[in-house]
């Protein structure tokens, strides 16, 4: 079912942040959102994560696996309605979760309902794991929280599947379960930050400008672990980045957003082949030139770069 956002406007005072912003996310489909700094790109990402700052108002509506986190039953027929109240985007219908969770769809959803999604639904990699991960926890203990929250696991259950998701992310569970964060490397962190975001199998993994802090070649590898382990999940990704050469490895559709509004959206080939759009074409110029910088070879040596990573 994946994750609808319809006309999504966020305000901050009188400041309009997001302006109208509509796109899904099919399950298993990977999107990406791309713009300058201070677009709003990861004002989005907080409005599904429910961690908007105080003071900021939310209109339109969020849905996610058939239930709406934002907005109200109203936003979803008045979008794409008709006079007779029909709509050609009904409000999504029941989820029934795996576990058995029932999901009562067509309510905005409470604080604290948003804070059992996020870990369980939707997990989270963000830009700095070192600033994202908890010093003072070991690796072990880090990548376990999210189970303990919303899994009643034994101890060794807990351990064993601590150890898997480590093993997935290509780090070896015997060497770092009792290490911490600052004892690796940035690499090594940032997968231990998708080992967290992945090992309660959300639905969604929001990755908010996750491998800014590393080098190129670490870069494309944790890039193409993220891809390879939300594929295998089954998961949506909501890809957020300023560079259209991270976008071309991990989506398959994007949208370009300039303060607050989508500017150009599509496949992420067809932005790179034929940006429309003059801030769509200095974005994908830039990644161009940066591509090139890296790699004598230029931008066809890295072919997923055109390709979209389909
Ligand atoms: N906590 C906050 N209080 C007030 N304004 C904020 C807050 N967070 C973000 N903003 C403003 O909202 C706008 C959008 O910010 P946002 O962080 O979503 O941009 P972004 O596209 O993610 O940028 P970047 O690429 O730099 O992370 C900016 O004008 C920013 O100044």
């Amino acid at each position: 079912m994946g994750v609808e956002v319809r006309n999504l406007r966020i305000t901050l005072g009188n400041a309009p942040i997001v302006r109208g912003v509509d796109f899904s996310i099919g399950q298993g489909g990977r999107v990406g959102l791309i713009g300058p700094s201070g677009s709003g790109k990861s004002m989005i990402a907080k409005a599904l994560l429910g961690l908007l700052p105080s003071g900021a108002r939310v209109a339109g509506g969020i849905a996610m696996e058939g239930v709406i986190l934002a907005g109200s039953s109203a936003d979803w027929t008045t979008g794409g309605g008709h006079a007779d109240g029909s709509s050609d985007h009904p409000v999504p219908t029941l989820a029934d979760d795996d576990d058995g969770l029932l999901l009562a769809p067509g309510y905005a959803v409470s604080d604290r309902w948003m804070a059992g999604l996020r870990g369980r639904y939707v997990g989270t990699v963000f830009q700095n794991p070192a600033a994202a991960l908890n010093p003072t926890a070991t690796v072990g203990q880090q990548v376990a929280l999210p189970l303990k929250r919303h899994f009643r696991l034994s101890r060794a259950e807990r351990r064993e599947r601590v150890e898997r998701m480590l093993a997935k992310v290509g780090l070896d569970p015997a060497d770092v379960m009792r290490r911490y964060p600052g004892q690796l490397s940035g690499g090594q962190q940032q997968r231990v930050g998708i080992a967290t975001a992945l090992v309660a199998a959300p639905r969604l993994i929001i990755a908010d400008e996750p491998t800014t802090a590393l080098d190129a070649v670490t870069q494309r590898q944790i890039v193409d672990l993220l891809v390879s382990l939300v594929d295998d999940a089954g998961a949506s990704l909501l890809f957020i980045t300023h560079d259209f050469s991270v976008l071309a490895r991990a989506t398959t559709r994007c949208l370009v957003l300039d303060r607050g509004r989508v500017v150009e959206s599509g496949p992420t080939a067809r932005l790179l082949a034929e940006p429309r759009e003059p801030l769509t074409r200095r974005l994908v110029t830039a990644a161009r030139t940066l591509t090139l910088g890296a790699s004598p070879g230029g931008m066809d040596d890295t072919t997923d770069f055109g390709g979209g990573a389909a």
